[in-house]
């Protein structure tokens, strides 16, 4: 008995074409992103894997991706469930700053170190500033950040696999989580059992399905997974790894 999962990073954002740092801010997808996301649900009819089930984030690049994946797998009528925990990790103060500005005023080491080492974090964003989410009613009460690295993006994702994901696998449904770049290298890093240093270098593409195959102990079967469309992957987690340059 194993059970599926499919994680899928929503198509392009409008902040990604532009090559800005997005992190919570709710900016939709760009039309080239919409295309990803239709093609992404008809790979998934293709290779006959249809969703029972959907988890996403609290952001529309997600939800809308979501939509119009299940919407092109004539799955659009699936059970959904929705939280921040699956949120794109909180980009902090570079939140709405441009990738490659970045880069050249704080030099190649300080930009990686925010955007792919484990545990260091980005400066916290001013409360009430115009890419904060303080106000937002959609976090009311919850215990926001105010900056992420992706070690703190695993504690918060965790108990939302733990009591929300695994309880559907374990119910036999096929999971798509419909999520973000480093939200899912978060549950990618945990689910593979990949060390902190070598997380780094993971980068996940925009509008592919990865399938994982979990055993009873929630362990890939193939560590890594496998991608519907391994070729157009490589290409585009080429391009992720790249932004900035
Ligand atoms: O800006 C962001 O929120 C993320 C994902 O687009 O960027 P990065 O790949 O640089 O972590």
């Amino acid at each position: 008995m194993t059970y599926t999962l499919v994680l899928l990073r929503h198509g392009e954002s409008e902040w990604n074409a532009k090559n800005l740092f997005t992190g919570w801010v709710d900016v939709p997808l760009s039309e080239q992103g919409v295309q990803e996301a239709v093609q992404g649900g008809r790979m998934l009819v293709d290779a006959g894997i249809l969703p029972d089930v959907v988890h996403t984030s609290l952001l529309r690049r997600a939800i809308s991706t979501a939509n119009l994946a299940l919407d092109a797998a004539d799955r659009h009528w699936i059970g959904v469930h929705r939280h921040w925990r699956l949120n794109e990790r909180h980009y902090g103060a570079l939140q709405g700053k441009n990738k490659k500005e970045i880069r050249d005023e704080y030099g190649e080491e300080q930009f990686m170190l925010w955007r792919r080492s484990y545990d260091v974090p980005p400066p916290e964003i001013e409360l009430g500033s115009e890419y904060s989410q303080d106000a937002d009613a959609r976090y009311a009460g919850e215990p926001i950040p105010r900056s992420e690295a992706l070690k703190q993006v695993l504690e918060r994702a965790l108990p939302y696999w733990e009591q929300a994901i695994v309880p559907d696998l374990k119910a036999g449904r096929t999971v798509l989580v419909a999520a973000h770049g480093n939200s899912l290298r978060a549950i990618i890093k945990h689910l593979d059992g990949i060390d902190d240093e070598t997380i780094s270098g993971l980068n996940v593409p925009t509008g592919i399905p990865l399938v994982y195959e979990l055993d009873e102990t929630f362990a890939p079967t193939v560590r890594g997974g496998r991608y519907l469309d391994p070729a157009a992957a490589e290409a585009a987690i080429a391009a992720v790894a790249n932004q900035g340059r």
